[in-house]
């Protein structure tokens, strides 16, 4: 899986503890922190006036070294500390600030704010006061930094633990933290980079990277590229959707069992109207179908749950969406193998209950009970697999939050699981492609809008 890892507070602390058992010194990574940080500020912001709030821990360790590199190159630089630094690296970078610490709860603003209060060490919600301070002094200031993590969210959950203000840039220590991508705490930043401390990151859960496509070779042919098969229901919109988004995500072929006939093309697609479930059902026993979708307009009655059943029979990789997922609900009976579920919020909360920890924990728990890849859409959508690993896709366009989205979607993970028959990397790639595609479209797009973009966003892959 590509993308850079993203690590818990309790992981990055192991992989801190291996470096220094590798022989770096602490205070040394400290430095090296410091150092990338105050680059990245001193880029952002040259010589305005800077205020860096520095809490107990390492984070306000880091901001010390910050204030001393900045002052370094010209920059007017005043320091305000909640309180005395508690660990010998950040005991060690204030002894190396030679101005003025002053007490945060009365510093007067700056244009740039600096916040190093805490990072992945923060264990509970900043007191009402200082929360508010901080608040207070980001709204006063034209550029904020967060430095490692904005001071008030939970690292691993991405939760707000008391009031938080917005920044304009957080600079990511050694690796993402769940925090960086998860919302609410994501929402709270515009811009977020990595600053690498060359440190070894062992990790399963990654930022979703690009999608790395390749173009049909010169032997392929329209079965060697993948069949998609689509099952429709009461509401034929949304399965057209669906086909036509797989159409156009490089499969080679796809064809939508539906009551209907639709007025308009694409031509390419093949439509076989049915009005007994029988005629569906030799879809089962068809060797070259690569990915059978089902959910998009499927309704909830009966005739739904028995095409869910056929398709449910069959031994295709499945994907299984929207009403699908409802039916789901309310029956027990194992998915076939490299089969997706791509839940929303609510149709997660039906399937699976109200699960314990982060988003990407319950993801991860979903795709391991169900043997299937699960992708729990949002903000944040994040993709997990049954054997643990997680790519978490996060900045892609709030558009995106308009009806029909999700069948385009559907469509793609069906036509990418035909192409690749691999459920996770079809899962990621489908998950790009949307996202690009709803880059490309820019504002107040519909979701027909995305299938017109979906060429580029792949060709932009090759
Ligand atoms: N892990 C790494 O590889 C590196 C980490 N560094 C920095 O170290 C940070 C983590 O440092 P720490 O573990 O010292 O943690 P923090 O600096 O985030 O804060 C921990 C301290 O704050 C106290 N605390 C927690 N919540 C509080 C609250 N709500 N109110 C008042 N006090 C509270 C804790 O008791 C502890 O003393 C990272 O975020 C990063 O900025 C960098 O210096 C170097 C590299
Ligand atoms: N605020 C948002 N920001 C980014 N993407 C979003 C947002 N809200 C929804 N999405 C994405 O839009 C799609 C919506 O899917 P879904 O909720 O199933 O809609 P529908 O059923 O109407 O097609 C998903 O891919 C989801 O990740
Ligand atoms: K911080």
């Amino acid at each position: 899986m590509t993308g850079v890892p993203i690590l818990t507070a309790a992981q990055m602390r192991q992989a801190e503890q291996a470096a220094f058992r590798a022989g770096t010194d602490e205070y040394a990574l400290m430095e090296i922190a410091g150092r990338a940080a105050a680059e990245i500020i001193w880029r952002a912001g040259h010589r305005r006036d800077t205020l860096v709030l520095c809490g107990p821990g390492n984070n306000g360790g880091d901001g010390f070294v910050i204030a001393r590199l900045l002052k370094e190159r010209g920059v007017p630089v005043r320091v305000a500390a909640l309180c005395d630094s508690r660990t010998a690296s950040a005991q060690r970078a204030r002894a190396g600030w030679d101005g003025p610490v002053e007490d945060m709860m009365i510093a007067a603003p700056a244009v740039q704010l600096v916040d190093a209060l805490f990072g992945t060490g923060l264990s509970r919600g900043l007191e009402d006061a200082v929360a508010a301070r901080l608040c207070w002094l980001a709204e006063d200031a034209a550029l904020t930094f967060a430095v490692d993590l904005p001071s008030g969210v939970e690292t691993d959950s991405g939760a707000l633990l008391s009031a938080v203000p917005h920044f304009g840039l957080c600079i990511a220590l050694g690796a993402y933290k769940p925090a960086h991508l998860l919302h609410p705490a994501a929402g709270l930043v515009d811009r977020l980079v990595l600053a690498d401390l060359g440190i070894e990151l062992p990790s399963h859960v990654h930022r979703l990277g690009p999608a790395e496509l390749t173009a049909p070779g010169a032997d392929s042919h329209k079965y060697t590229r993948g069949l998609v098969a689509v099952i429709g229901g009461a509401m034929p919109g949304a399965s057209l959707l669906a086909s036509i988004a797989a159409a156009r995500s490089g499969a080679g072929s796809v064809r939508r069992y539906a009551h209907d006939l639709p007025s308009a093309g694409p031509h390419a697609i093949v439509h076989r109207q049915f009005d007994d479930i029988d005629e569906v059902t030799g879809l089962v026993s068809d060797e070259r179908v690569g990915a059978l979708l089902v959910g998009p307009g499927l309704g909830l009655d009966a005739k739904a749950a028995a095409l869910l059943d056929v398709a449910l029979s069959s031994a295709h990789p499945l994907v299984l969406d929207a009403d699908a997922l409802t039916l789901l609900a309310r029956k027990d009976r194992p998915l076939p193998p490299d089969s997706i579920l791509t839940p929303h919020e609510g149709e997660f909360h039906r399937l699976f209950g109200v699960l314990p920890g982060s988003k990407i924990d319950r993801a991860r728990s979903a795709a391991r009970s169900s043997g299937a890849v699960v992708i729990y859409k949002g903000p944040d959508s994040v993709i997990a697999a049954p054997d643990g690993r997680v790519a978490v896709a996060s900045g892609m366009s709030s558009w995106l939050s308009t009806a029909g989205t999700g069948d385009v979607l559907a469509g793609l993970v069906a036509g990418r699981l035909a192409v690749t028959s691999d459920p996770l990397r079809a899962a990621c790639e489908a998950v790009w492609l949307h996202g690009d595609a709803a880059r490309r479209c820019g504002a107040a797009f519909v979701a027909d809008d995305l299938l017109d973009a979906l060429p580029a966003a792949i060709a932009a892959r090759l």
